[in-house]
């Protein structure tokens, strides 16, 4: 079992797939699959993806500069809404971010997240990187390797990582096990490759998984072989 893991959700998580703003039974459903996990006395930290409020190359009549920075605020909305959620269940979480200054969001500082993890505390990474430009991905494998995690969770929309996008070509192939550089080589767009080049040098490995069938990310968290795994 992994003891300390950072768990990559799309802002979708919270939406449905496709869709915008907030379900409530996406939050049910997600605060169920959260319980299963925190339940086993994990390090865990989320970083959140914004796809259901903004994503910047969405936004066309904006310059990307600016259009990111919305994209970045919409993953502090989506981890102060979780935050909240969160509450109303039971678990104990805390944002952090680098990005903005309000009373329920803690600056990114190393010791203390430390100290947030050691008090049973889910700690939700908001604004991404804080730079434009890039994407939440980048932002987990970032995040991970400094929370000096033990596996990155991308919990996404499809089973994993395939020989071609499987929700364009009926026939795609999916792989257990991949290496970084075939992941890279082959341009897999299931994550950036920027975020996969941080993590094969930091050594932590990925696991790609469904987040909309119940149960994955507690099977993932346990080491169970589901998904796909990227090796450095
Ligand atoms: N080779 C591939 N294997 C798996 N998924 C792929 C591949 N190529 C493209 N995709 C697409 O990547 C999508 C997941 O990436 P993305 O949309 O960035 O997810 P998220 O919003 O969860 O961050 C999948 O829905 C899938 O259609
Ligand atoms: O380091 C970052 C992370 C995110 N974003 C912006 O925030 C949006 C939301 O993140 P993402 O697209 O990764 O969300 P997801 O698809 O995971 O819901 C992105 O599209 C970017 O516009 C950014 O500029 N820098």
């Amino acid at each position: 079992m992994y003891k300390r893991v950072l768990l990559k959700l799309s802002g979708e998580a919270l939406s449905g797939e496709g869709g915008k703003g907030f379900s409530e039974k996406m939050l049910t459903y997600l605060v169920n699959e959260i319980q299963k996990i925190h339940s086993l006395n994990i390090k865990l930290g989320i970083v959140i993806g914004a796809g259901n409020i903004f994503r910047g190359k969405e936004l066309k009549d904006f310059r990307i500069q600016m259009a990111d920075q919305l994209g970045m605020l919409g993953t502090v909305i989506n981890s102060l809404y979780l935050k909240n959620v969160f509450e109303k269940n039971g678990i104990k979480s805390i944002v952090v971010s680098p990005i903005v200054n309000l009373p329920s969001v803690m600056p990114l500082k190393y010791d203390f997240i430390e100290q947030y993890f050691e008090a049973g505390y889910i700690v939700l990474f908001g604004g991404g990187t804080s730079n434009p430009l890039f994407t939440t991905d980048t932002a987990a494998a970032l995040r991970a390797v400094e929370m000096n995690a033990d596996i990155l969770v991308k919990a996404t929309k499809v089973d994993g990582i395939y020989d071609k996008d499987p929700k364009l070509f009926e026939d795609a192939k999916k792989y257990d096990i991949i290496t970084y550089e075939q992941a890279i080589k082959e341009q897999i767009k299931v994550m950036d490759t920027e975020a996969f080049s941080i993590c094969e040098k930091n050594n932590l490995s990925i696991l790609i998984i469904n987040f909309f069938k119940e149960g994955n990310l507690l099977k993932a968290v346990e080491g169970e072989n589901i998904g796909t795994k990227v090796n450095y």
